[in-house]
């Protein structure tokens, strides 16, 4: 459970005119669970990508806790990401050549560490989201099934943060809302701090605040700015 803290943030790109995204500040505390909305280009992939460290800020504060990613190496960054976020993408990022179980432990076989602790909790994940066949190849499972192992390997260490970019995107409406509820009853337990890009309304309303981006600000965030 991580709060987060932006500071004069700017992220900008080579050949563009304007900064991609631009927020002078922004906490969110502990534990808070957040929705992202915007229209497409407004940056809420960028924004993801900046407080989960896989890019760097052109400036700024992106504080987790006491941690200042945004000054970190890349691999001080890796290492930050891997023991404090799970994350959940839009298209799973699946390997396809091996089966549920194997991808759920992925995170921890990639860094090169023993599987055999981590066996029992992703065998358990599994169950809880409902998938009854921990060897079953991943090509062979439908998109819902897929995004539930997606789920299960975000959740496997136990994160502080979880961060989801359209989790219910590529799903219909039934099993969009059958993995939001995994998701939210798995970061509940953890305590976890839950950030969701989504135009997903039944998802967005389900989050305690909600942020609107236009151009690369913010535009509104009204459960925000009564806190602040
Ligand atoms: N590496 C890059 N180089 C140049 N421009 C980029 C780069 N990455 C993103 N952009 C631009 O930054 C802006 C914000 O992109 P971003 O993907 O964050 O938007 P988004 O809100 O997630 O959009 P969508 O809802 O369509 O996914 C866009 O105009 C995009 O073209």
């Amino acid at each position: 459970m991580l709060g987060l803290r932006l500071e004069r943030l700017v992220v900008s790109f080579p050949g563009l005119p304007t900064p991609v995204l631009s927020i002078p500040a922004l906490a969110i505390a502990p534990g808070e669970r957040v929705a992202v909305t915007g229209p497409s280009g407004s940056g809420k992939s960028t924004l993801v990508n900046i407080v989960t460290g896989l890019e760097r800020a052109s400036e700024g504060v992106v504080r987790w806790h006491d941690t200042d990613i945004a000054t970190l190496s890349e691999g001080a960054r890796d290492a930050w990401r891997a023991g404090n976020v799970g994350l959940v993408m839009q298209d799973f990022h699946l390997f396809p050549g091996l089966s549920a179980l194997e991808n759920v432990l992925l995170p921890v076989r990639l860094r090169a560490r023993s599987v055999a602790p981590h066996i029992d909790r992703a065998r358990e994940l599994m169950r809880r989201v409902g998938l009854a066949r921990p060897d079953q190849p991943v090509t062979t499972m439908s998109r819902g099934e897929m995004q539930r192992v997606a789920v299960a390997r975000a959740l496997l260490r136990k994160p502080g943060i979880i961060i989801a970019d359209e989790p219910t995107a590529s799903l219909d409406p039934e099993s969009g809302a059958v993995v939001v509820d995994l998701l939210l009853e798995l970061a509940a337990e953890e305590r976890a701090t839950v950030l969701v890009v989504s135009h997903d309304a039944r998802l967005i309303e389900r989050m305690d605040r909600r942020i609107r981006l236009i151009a690369g600000r913010i535009a509104a965030d009204p459960a925000g700015e009564q806190a602040a």
